[in-house]
């Protein structure tokens, strides 16, 4: 698992990397109430669908852990919990992931078996019982993403329409999906780190992912940090990569992440995924989805039931960064916040899309690789655990 955490858990204590100020500074907020990881959720300091799920999680540990919780019976003490999880609920709303932990969450407090205790040992049990299932979510997703690696890199491998002379191929992914995302090692970006440790990977190119620039800022960052040889492109820049240098480089894979996959394979993903996805499929290139079974929603047929979270116009109409000295050097003491647009201007800010099942070649999870049948649908229920039975009405 790479070296890059961000998420530091001890029971008690959260702390969250400020993935705002990357790649230039590495600060870490404290995060000990639900509001603060309300805030740190939304603002996208922390950002990523698993990494959303587990620091909300996490976060109503530590206050109950440091005894935020004053009901005096367990049937209040559940209520409380639950009214948290619905309040870090409306944190993001594109990304299952949240909904998933937090039906999870509310189903395992709602079994605690509290007969022949009395009140305090009861509501004690409760919270104990909160708190383990929210550090296994934590501990459960590092195992999980090693799982989709293991399991997308062999698909991609075995798969590909283009290799190098030792059997190498390149992969475009889009957006961050690595340890920056998750608790470690990535969906997406695992299957890239497993390729590369197979020594199956001869390169990675990675879009900027406007407006956020999840790509530039954190991808890169990890793809360099983990020496994998890799190249930067605009989000603008896949048709003519794919059109001029598919044969040449070998890429034989576009791998995303993603925020929902539902029932018939349709999934929500970083804006700009779905165009990467009608590229793929004219260039003849693969077009992979890493999603851990908790990015799956069974309970939403298609597509056009995924509600699409839009952003501050501010995304797109100015940039921050660090400012550049003379010789070059980057003083990350100064940054900057840049206007790039007339600020006068109509601004259209989907954080995401929706890429239709028919453009989606494999669906890669923990439990394996999920493609069309004969019938040309998806079918996940091979790959869904008991433990994510959705309760309706949540996720
Ligand atoms: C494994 S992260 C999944 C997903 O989340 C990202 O969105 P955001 O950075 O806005 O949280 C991106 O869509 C990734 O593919």
């Amino acid at each position: 698992m790479s070296g890059l955490q961000a998420i530091r858990y001890t029971r008690g204590s959260l702390e969250v990397l400020d993935q705002l100020r990357l790649p230039h500074e590495h600060h870490y907020d404290n995060i000990t109430t639900s509001e603060e990881a309300f805030d740190c959720i939304k603002s996208m300091r922390v950002r990523g669908a698993p990494a959303i799920a587990i620091v909300a999680a996490l976060a109503h540990a530590v206050e109950l852990h440091n005894g935020a919780c004053k009901a005096s019976t367990t049937e209040k003490t559940i209520a409380y919990i639950e009214s948290r999880l619905d309040y870090l609920f409306e944190s993001r709303p594109t990304a299952v992931d949240l909904g998933n932990a937090i039906s999870h969450l509310k189903t395992t407090v709602r079994r605690v078996v509290v007969s022949g205790l009395d009140g305090q040992a009861a509501q004690e049990k409760v919270i104990e019982a909160y708190i383990e299932a929210a550090e296994e979510i934590f501990r459960k997703d590092t195992e999980t993403n090693l799982s989709i690696g293991e399991h997308g890199a062999k698909w991609v491998v075995e798969n590909a329409t283009v290799q190098s002379a030792e059997g190498k191929v390149a992969v475009l992914t889009h957006c961050n999906t690595g340890s920056l995302a998750t608790s470690g090692h990535g969906t997406a970006l695992g299957i890239i780190r497993s390729l590369h440790s197979a020594g199956s990977l001869s390169h990675a190119f990675c879009t900027e992912t406007r407006p956020y620039n999840q790509g530039s800022r954190l991808t890169a960052f990890e793809l360099v940090y983990e020496n994998i040889p890799s190249t930067l492109i605009t989000d603008s820049m896949a048709g003519a990569l794919f059109a001029t240098r598919k044969q040449k480089d070998h890429i034989a894979a576009v791998i995303v992440g993603a925020d929902r996959v539902v029932r018939n394979g349709d999934t929500a993903n970083k804006v700009g995924t779905y165009a990467l996805a009608v590229l793929a499929k004219y260039h003849g290139i693969k077009f992979v989805v890493a999603a851990p079974t908790t990015s799956i929603d069974l309970k939403t047929e298609t597509g056009f039931g995924i509600k699409i979270e839009e952003r501050k116009r501010e995304e797109l109409t100015q940039i921050s960064g660090a400012v550049v000295g003379a010789n070059g050097s980057v003083d990350v003491s100064k940054t900057a916040r840049v206007a790039i647009a007339d600020q006068r201007v109509g601004v259209w800010n989907p954080a995401f899309d929706v890429t239709p099942a028919e453009l989606i070649d494999a669906v890669v999870t923990e439990r394996g690789v999920v493609e069309k049948g004969p019938d040309g649908r998806f079918d996940f229920s091979g790959v869904m655990p008991e433990r994510w039975a959705q309760v309706a009405g949540t996720a």
